[in-house]
């Protein structure tokens, strides 16, 4: 136990996390040479493509040093505000965190809001000054920022680049020396925290667990303490590149069971695994509930496949235990889920896995905040579907949720940013000059506006020299209204939205605009309508297809109309046919690119 080191890798997006950890995994030759590559522990098609990390890592390195051999579990997580849920998952299994921070851009909004994540589970922090070989690096100033804000020594800040391999030798020794080992009883009844899981088709359930106390032999009976269930512990190990099976899992090591469960509603991230013949009293403290952000509707695009979407809801929440939901019926769509995510990207990524993974084609809502609704009868409802919104005559007050959200950018882009916040309903709070060039401006806002198009309009408005992080705060009065949209006389409740009334006209205008682009012409008129209330405030029109392009298509033109039966073929197309239109997904978030 006193030769293992616990230990995550957190930092601002892109400053060199995932990279870090493929330089300590070469060093310590955890891999071979034939085996390594690029962001290696970036091993989901998904992360490569998108060149972020969305999925917390953990791999175990053998290190040699100074005569003495170590057992050094290293968890790369990922830096977007998104899955932070991620990293308050992993730091709880660590002891310390290596926290890089960018040479040439410096602290950014994320930087602080892990490094208190950190702090608040009381880990070691050794600071990484990254990327110092990049010619815009600036380390004299950025170190500055890092003695600044964490307290500590120059001398404390590693000085390295992780694409050129410098200082990796150094951040070891530092993880040796400066993480203190695992604290925990070795003898003491088995305690192990579920900190991650994942589903496999072939073996069941792997979950993945960091030993609190005691030990776990191959074999053993366990029990799962907030299910009650147990199980054989049928294969454990740990995690090399791939997994290893051992026969025995000690006091402050991470490692993972498979004990062949199949349902996903029997494994609970955040439950605490014990031994039948060692029960503990106990459970050890779990992770805090996650909440939820944004929620939209997801269906299934063909009906008969709610059934599997649910299966599949179920084994994604597996590995990623930031997604909430549960079943909802639209009146446009039939029946589906209410999910409840953490941001637009954790929204998207979510429907991307559900595609890849699973194999399921879905249709995702128009996406919304949780409000307070409180009705003429005194009745408070938490409304997250515009659908569930009652009749404006039957409404006493509507509160929308806050956020404090923090901005750090350059000075020369104060104004711009000023303007965009106040745009937003924002309400300056305060401003903190972090160096002479560098800023942090402190905002109130309703969630709504920050959650959708907000971070794309500041990165472009600051050239990218803008970052953000916000928590949530609480609720507040609000005059919301619910804008609803029909489509030939039929109100669509999947396409509904609630916006602020004094943008509602303008919206429902332009939303309009927008689906008459969207929604593909059919052989009849669509007319699209906007209302608040009983009471229409804007219209468009999708004309009819005229005949002769019918003809076209459906007619002589024989190569035309073999493309188009092929593209059928290759996949279902992300449409929902509502009444006689044809609703593609885009025509859902049609809502949230309204503004330029
Ligand atoms: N010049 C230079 N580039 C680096 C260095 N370290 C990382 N990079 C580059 O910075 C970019 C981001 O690196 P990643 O390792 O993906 O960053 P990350 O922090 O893991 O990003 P997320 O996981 O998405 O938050 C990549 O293009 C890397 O090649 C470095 O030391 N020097």
């Amino acid at each position: 136990m006193n030769n293992i080191r616990n230990f995550c890798i957190i930092a601002h997006i892109d400053h060199g996390k995932s990279t870090l950890a493929d330089r300590l995994i070469e060093q310590t030759q955890t891999v071979s040479q034939r085996q390594m590559q690029n962001q290696l522990l970036d091993d989901m098609d998904l992360e490569r493509e998108r060149g972020i990390t969305i999925k917390s890592h953990a791999i175990q390195m053998d290190y040699k040093f100074e005569g003495q051999q170590y057992v050094l579990n290293l968890i790369d997580t990922p830096g977007h505000v998104d899955f932070s849920y991620e990293v308050s998952r992993s730091i709880a299994a660590c002891e310390g965190a290596l926290l890089v921070v960018d040479a040439s851009q410096g602290i950014e909004a994320q930087t602080i809001s892990n490094l208190y994540l950190a702090l608040g589970h009381d880990l070691e922090i050794i600071p990484v000054l990254n990327k110092i070989d990049l010619p815009g690096a600036m380390p004299e100033e950025v170190s500055d920022q890092i003695v600044d804000l964490i307290g500590c020594e120059r001398s404390d800040i590693i000085h390295a680049s992780a694409k050129e391999g410098i200082g990796i030798a150094e951040i070891l020794a530092a993880v040796v020396h400066r993480i203190p080992a695992p604290k925990g009883e070795p003898d003491g009844a088995f305690q192990g925290l579920i900190f991650d899981s994942v589903f496999n088709s072939y073996r069941g359930i792997e979950v993945i667990f960091r030993v609190y106390n005691g030990e776990i032999r191959k074999g053993d009976k366990v029990k799962f303490m907030a299910t009650g269930r147990e199980y054989y512990a049928d294969e454990i190990g740990v995690l090399r590149l791939e997994k290893e099976p051992r026969d025995v899992i000690k006091t402050g090591d991470v490692g993972y069971l498979i004990s062949g469960i199949k349902t996903a509603k029997e494994v609970k991230v955040g439950d605490t695994i014990t031994r039948m013949d060692r029960l503990a009293a106990e459970a050890i403290k779990g992770f805090e509930d996650v909440k939820p952000m944004v929620f939209a509707g997801i269906y299934p695009v063909d009906t008969s496949e709610f059934e599997e979407l649910r299966e599949a809801m179920e084994k994604l929440q597996l590995n990623d235990a930031a997604l909430i939901w549960e079943p909802e019926t639209s009146a446009a769509l039939g029946f589906g889920f209410r999910c409840g995510f953490l941001g637009m990207l954790h929204m998207e990524i979510v429907q991307e896995r559900l595609e890849r993974e699973f194999d399921m084609t879905v249709i995702t809502t128009v996406p919304s905040v949780q409000f307070n609704v409180t009705t003429t009868k005194e009745e408070l409802l938490k409304v997250s579907a515009p659908s569930e919104m009652p009749e404006p005559n039957h409404i006493e007050s509507i509160e929308e949720p806050f956020i404090a959200a923090q901005i750090i950018t350059k000075s020369e882009y104060v104004g711009a940013i000023m303007k965009l916040c106040m745009d937003k309903r924002g309400i300056l709070k305060n401003q903190v000059y972090l160096t002479s060039d560098r800023i942090e401006l402190q905002f109130e806002m309703p969630l709504s506006e920050v959650v959708f198009d907000f971070f794309d309009r500041l990165k472009t408005i600051s050239r990218g020299y803008a970052s953000l992080d916000y928590q949530y705060l609480g609720f507040k009065e609000g005059d919301m209204v619910k804008l609803d949209i029909m489509l030939n006389g039929e109100k669509v409740d999947a396409l509904s939205a609630i916006v602020h009334r004094d943008k509602a006209y303008e919206w429902g205008k332009r939303l309009c605009e927008k689906l008459r682009e969207l929604l593909p012409r059919q052989q009849f008129e669509i007319a699209i309508q906007a209302a608040i209330g009983q009471k229409i405030i804007a219209r468009e029109t999708v004309k009819a297809l005229r005949k002769d392009v019918l003809a076209k298509c459906y007619g002589g033109d024989i190569s035309r109309k073999r493309k188009l039966l092929e593209k059928q073929k290759k996949g279902k197309k992300r449409m929902r046919q509502v009444g006689n239109v044809e609703i593609p997904q885009e025509a859902f978030m049609a809502v949230l690119k309204l503004e330029s």
